[in-house]
């Protein structure tokens, strides 16, 4: 089991990571997830040792990393698959790993062949591809057949044969009684692996539920509604009674109405009173993946904006090609004061920019989900605006190596 309280991380003026609190349960795939530099890595660092915390604690069965009597047999860990020594083949470098924690050598060409790499064990890991590299990093994570494992986007550059690999080996890991807890920002990816999840955004928990809570508590349901093609009255008439009903209408591509606010049979009744025939009435609810955007909406670190191609293109006076649009005017049709590159409908529970009382967009506060601990205060208030932080270090010398000793 994993325990974090109140843990915090400051570099600098910079928080990575607030008052974090969660546990690991053993016998569960634990999916840790967050949008880019929403403090993920930082975390794991923790967890290992690998970093102080500036207030908090976490601690692996009771014990903070550190304390813990033979780590690696306890914990075994994948940070950075390409912190291995290149000129080292797969098998020498794990028989270091192992040596140095005590583990038999048998054990190294075990891990080689549950990872794949049996007959590349002799060859240098320089000349690997990234997803013999990521099997490399979770051979030795392997090593020490321990209790305990994390792995920081651990499908990273894999192709569909290696991602469903690992999967289901998280699963059976998990099965086998082990906590697993492994990061990752792609929810369809977590969806398909975990059986709980932790997610944060800018460095503080938003939601700690099962996949199945997590699903139900933020996707949006909504009817999909089609009247005959060809007879926009009918199409208009549904839409008026909808909306004098308090139902939420937009349209969909394909000519039907995406109805929300309002139950099937209440759209349905709506129907028969306006004498409108339907082609189709059926029940939606968001994707795993739309529910997660609309939590962590705004609590990237990293938010595009529109290319306004300033100065790029030389404007010949009067002509204005087809299809193109001077920077900074809004396209025929959209409504008054958006902008290009603006949502054109914001998701419930985003925070709008500019509504967190004066703080810049970028230092909005993440939406708080239905359920999600209070904050407390924000730690990003006071932070003045800050240029997108430069790309994190490269992590310290390979966990697997400090792990295993
Ligand atoms: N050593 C450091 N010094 C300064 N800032 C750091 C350091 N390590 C991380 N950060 C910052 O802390 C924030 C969290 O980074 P972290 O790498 O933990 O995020 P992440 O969720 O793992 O991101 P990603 O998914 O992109 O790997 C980022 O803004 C990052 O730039």
């Amino acid at each position: 089991m994993i325990e974090a309280y109140g843990l915090t991380k400051r570099y600098g003026a910079k928080t990575a990571v607030y008052n974090l609190s969660f546990q690991v349960r053993p016998g569960a795939v634990t999916g840790f997830l967050g949008p880019n530099g929403s403090g993920k890595s930082t975390t794991m660092r923790m967890i290992l040792g690998l970093d102080a915390p500036s207030s908090g604690q976490v601690t692996i069965g009771g014990h903070p990393f550190r304390n813990l009597p033979n780590a690696p047999r306890q914990v075994g860990a994948l940070l950075d698959a390409k912190a291995v020594h290149g000129g080292r083949s797969a098998r020498s470098h794990l028989l270091s790993l192992a040596q140095l924690s005590g583990i038999p050598a048998r054990r190294v060409d075990e891990v080689l062949g549950v990872v794949g790499l049996q007959s590349v064990g002799k060859k240098r890991s320089k000349g690997f591809s990234l997803g013999m590299g990521q099997r490399l990093g979770i051979a030795a994570a392997l090593l020490g057949d321990p209790a305990v494992l994390l792995f920081d986007e651990p499908v990273n550059g894999l192709d569909p044969e290696g991602i469903l690999w690992v999967r289901n080996l998280m699963k059976q890991l998990a099965s086998e009684g082990r906590t697993v807890f492994v990061s990752s920002h792609l929810m369809s990816e977590m969806a398909q692996t975990a059986d709980h999840l932790i997610v944060i955004g800018r460095g503080q928990l938003m939601a700690d539920t099962s996949v199945k809570e997590f699903i139900e508590q933020n996707s949006v349901g909504f009817a999909r509604v089609r009247t005959p093609d060809g007879e926009p009255e009918q199409h208009e008439k549904l839409r008026s009674a909808v909306q004098e009903a308090g139902g939420q209408v937009q349209p969909e591509e394909d000519g039907a109405l995406r109805i929300s606010g309002l139950a099937l049979p209440h759209i349905s009744d709506l129907a028969h009173k306006a004498d409108v025939r339907l082609w189709e009435l059926s029940p939606h609810s968001a994707s795993l993946e739309e529910a997660y955007m609309r939590m962590t909406q705004g609590s990237g670190d990293y938010v595009s904006t529109a290319d306004a191609r300033a100065g790029l293109q030389q404007q010949v006076p009067g002509a204005q090609m087809p299809g193109m649009q001077m920077p900074g005017t809004a396209p025929q049709g959209m409504p008054p004061g958006m902008q290009p590159g603006m949502p054109q409908q914001m998701p419930p529970g985003a925070v709008p920019p500019g509504a967190q009382g004066g703080m810049p967009p970028q230092m909005a506060a993440p939406p708080v989900p239905p359920g999600a601990p209070a904050p407390g205060p924000n730690p990003y208030a006071d932070a003045p605006p800050q240029a997108p932080a430069a790309p994190a270090p490269s992590p310290q010398p390979q966990h697997e190596g400090e792990d295993a000793r």
